[in-house]
């Protein structure tokens, strides 16, 4: 698999972004669960305190054991103390033990919530936002990214934690040595550059890889999924794509290498930075009071607090630098959330009418994000209500986009589409949607039950049993259906405990099924009787009108005698309407569909006297 890195840096993102990115993440977390995000942090404040308290209480009782011994000896009298102390280990150790638990929980509802967010997103985009890389690799990063938010939240309260330390420590260091602050600060700003450099360079990393991991997902969905399994064995395969999978992850390992030596580097430099400046304030202390102008006690105490300060410092602006790490996949993920659904085309607002008159197709013309030439062009066509209308055409020739367009799941590049005069594009898609049924060749096989499979056609009746066997009666799927272990409730997929397949031709029908529980007054058929047998698609095809009576059916065929019957008969070449009218019309004119329609039943009275003669 030939995956193109093409984005070799992350974009420069300074860290003055920092405290919006944090604050977006504080936000995120404060959606998905507020008062847990209390508790968390109240929790955490309550530990250090804590901390301190033991420190404090330790202290107090160790004087109090010395100062005992002197005057009334025995375990009583520093009892009390003895017992509070370890009243607040235990208490710490509960508070601990709770925090961990609330922080899962939290971290839980966070990723839950940003989840959602990307499900509502996904859901909403235009389906071709789809058709480009760039939507699946950010998609990908955001799935990735959901743990991020509660992560800066933990950075944001343990960076608080250890500046408050730090302010301690300053104010002991100002008293005795003033100078020894400034420069330990000014050694710190190397590694704070340090720290942002290294999240870039993990960004960076995870930028570059995203299209490599998706490719490996793939891959790894080839060798392990149901659908794929039977190719796989009977070409062989496993081989092959495992050897690719493999290839993918060591580009990963590689990169992944790269970039762990690339911050190990900057981490050098910038301890071999932070050590110079402890050692730089160590010797000048050591200078002073060999000199006789500092006290040993002095120099002692400054020399231990800078030692503590070195490490503070170290453990801070490291926490900054996994904050603002994690801060860049937020953004990243707050971004693609923000722009995603208006990345394409627009969304039309109007109420979409419950029924036209007319459609009418005016010179549309439409390219794939992916495709270099336009799949459709210049398409004008007209469809009447009640009437059945017919897509011919060869492999390629734009029928299934043209139906793509009808059913609005994407806008025409050039041209209108319009419902009694109303162009599509104005109409709120959702309630478009909503009146038209649309049955694609590559129709969805949902791994649910066979009741849900028909009744995913009018979602609002998918537990009315009854509209779903009718929908069923109508497409001939009730007799095998009702057959199932558990009839409707049966699984369609034998990954399930009592779960059943079906035959590809068995799947079309309660596909059928599924358009005819849509009460919509568009119909738009793809390929509908492709997996059918002879009898069964000679069925459909003559009952079609009595079946959809008062819709309007779009059918589209490879098989030109299904669609005689058809009102009218539009066909398609390279994306253009070459011819149309009617059955006989058409045979009249002589043309591109009189050729094939003859060719067709040639081949199949062929066939079938060859079959006599046998
Ligand atoms: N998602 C896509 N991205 C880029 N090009 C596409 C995409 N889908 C289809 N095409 C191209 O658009 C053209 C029209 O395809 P379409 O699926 O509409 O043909 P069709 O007439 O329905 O063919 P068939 O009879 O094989 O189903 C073809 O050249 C096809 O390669």
């Amino acid at each position: 698999m030939s995956v193109m890195v093409t984005c070799d840096e992350v974009p420069n993102k300074s860290i003055r972004l920092l405290p919006r990115i944090t604050a977006d993440s504080v936000r995120l977390v404060w959606a998905a669960a507020p008062r847990l995000l209390i508790v968390s942090i109240v929790l955490k404040l309550l530990n250090g305190v804590g901390l301190a308290a033991t420190l404090v209480f330790g202290r107090d009782l160790i004087s109090s054991v010395l100062a005992a011994d002197a005057v009334k000896p025995g375990i009583g009298a520093v009892a009390p103390q003895l017992a509070t102390v370890v009243g607040i280990v235990a208490a710490i150790g509960l508070i601990t033990a709770a925090g961990r638990e609330v922080r899962e929980i939290l971290s839980e509802t966070t990723a839950r919530h940003a989840k959602q967010a990307i499900i509502d997103v996904a859901a909403k985009v235009e389906l071709s936002a789809y058709e480009t890389p760039n939507f699946h690799d950010r998609l990908l990063r955001a799935s990735a990214a959901e743990h991020r938010p509660i992560q800066m939240v933990d950075g944001v309260v343990g960076t608080i934690g250890s500046i408050a330390s730090i302010g301690g420590i300053v104010v002991a260091l100002l008293t005795i040595q003033p100078w020894l602050v400034p420069l330990l600060f000014l050694a710190g700003l190397p590694l704070l550059i340090g720290v942002v450099k290294a999240g870039q360079a993990m960004f960076g990393f995870h930028l570059r890889m995203t299209t490599v991991a998706r490719a490996r997902g793939y891959l790894y969905r080839l060798l392990t999924a149901k659908d794929p399994a039977k190719e796989v064995r009977a070409f062989g395969l496993a081989g092959y794509l495992t050897a690719r999978h493999t290839a993918l992850y060591d580009q990963h390992m590689a990169e992944l290498r790269k970039t762990t030596r690339k911050r190990f580097r900057i981490a050098v430099i910038s301890t071999i930075g932070l050590s110079l400046a402890l050692g730089g304030g160590l010797a000048g202390l050591l200078a002073l009071a060999l000199s006789g102008r500092l006290a040993l006690a002095e120099t002692a105490t400054a020399a231990a607090a800078l030692l503590i300060l070195g490490e503070r410092i170290l453990t801070t602006v490291n926490n900054i630098g996994d904050l603002y790490e994690a801060g860049l996949f937020v953004e990243d993920y707050t971004t693609f959330l923000a722009t995603a659904p208006h990345q394409h085309g627009h969304t039309g607002t109007w109420p979409a009418p419950a029924k036209f008159d007319r459609i009418t197709v005016d010179n549309v013309s439409f390219t794939y994000p992916a495709a270099n030439g336009p799949a459709l062009r210049e398409v004008s066509l007209e469809i009447q209500a009640g009437q059945v209308i017919a897509l011919v055409g060869e492999n390629g020739s734009g029928k299934t986009t043209l139906a793509k367009l009808l059913s609005r799941l994407y806008l025409p590049a050039a041209g209108t589409i319009r419902w009694d005069g109303t162009d599509t594009a104005d109409l709120d898609p959702d309630e478009l949607h909503r009146r038209i049924a649309v049955i694609f060749q590559d129709f969805a096989r949902y791994d649910l039950t066979a009741r849900e499979n028909i009744g995913f056609g009018a979602v609002e009746h998918v537990d009315d049993q009854s509209a779903v066997q009718a929908a069923a009666r109508h497409a001939g799927a009730d007799s095998y259906l009702s057959e199932l272990p558990k009839g409707y409730e049966t699984i369609l997929s034998p990954e399930y405990d009592g779960g059943r397949d079906l035959s590809v031709g068995q799947w079309q029908r309660v596909a059928l099924a599924r358009a005819f529980i849509r009460d919509a007054p568009l119909i738009i058929l793809d390929e509908p009787t492709a997996a059918l047998d002879p009898r069964a698609e000679h069925d459909l095809f003559r009952r079609i009108r009595s079946l959809y009576k008062g819709r309007t059916v779009l059918l589209i065929s490879h098989r030109y005698n299904t669609v005689r019957d058809a009102d009218h008969i539009y066909v398609l070449d390279e994306g253009q309407i070459v011819e149309h009218g009617d059955h006989d019309e058409l045979m009249a004119a002589n043309g591109v569909y009189a050729e094939l329609f003859t060719l067709q039943a040639a081949a199949y009275t062929g066939r079938r006297s060859d079959d006599a003669a046998r």
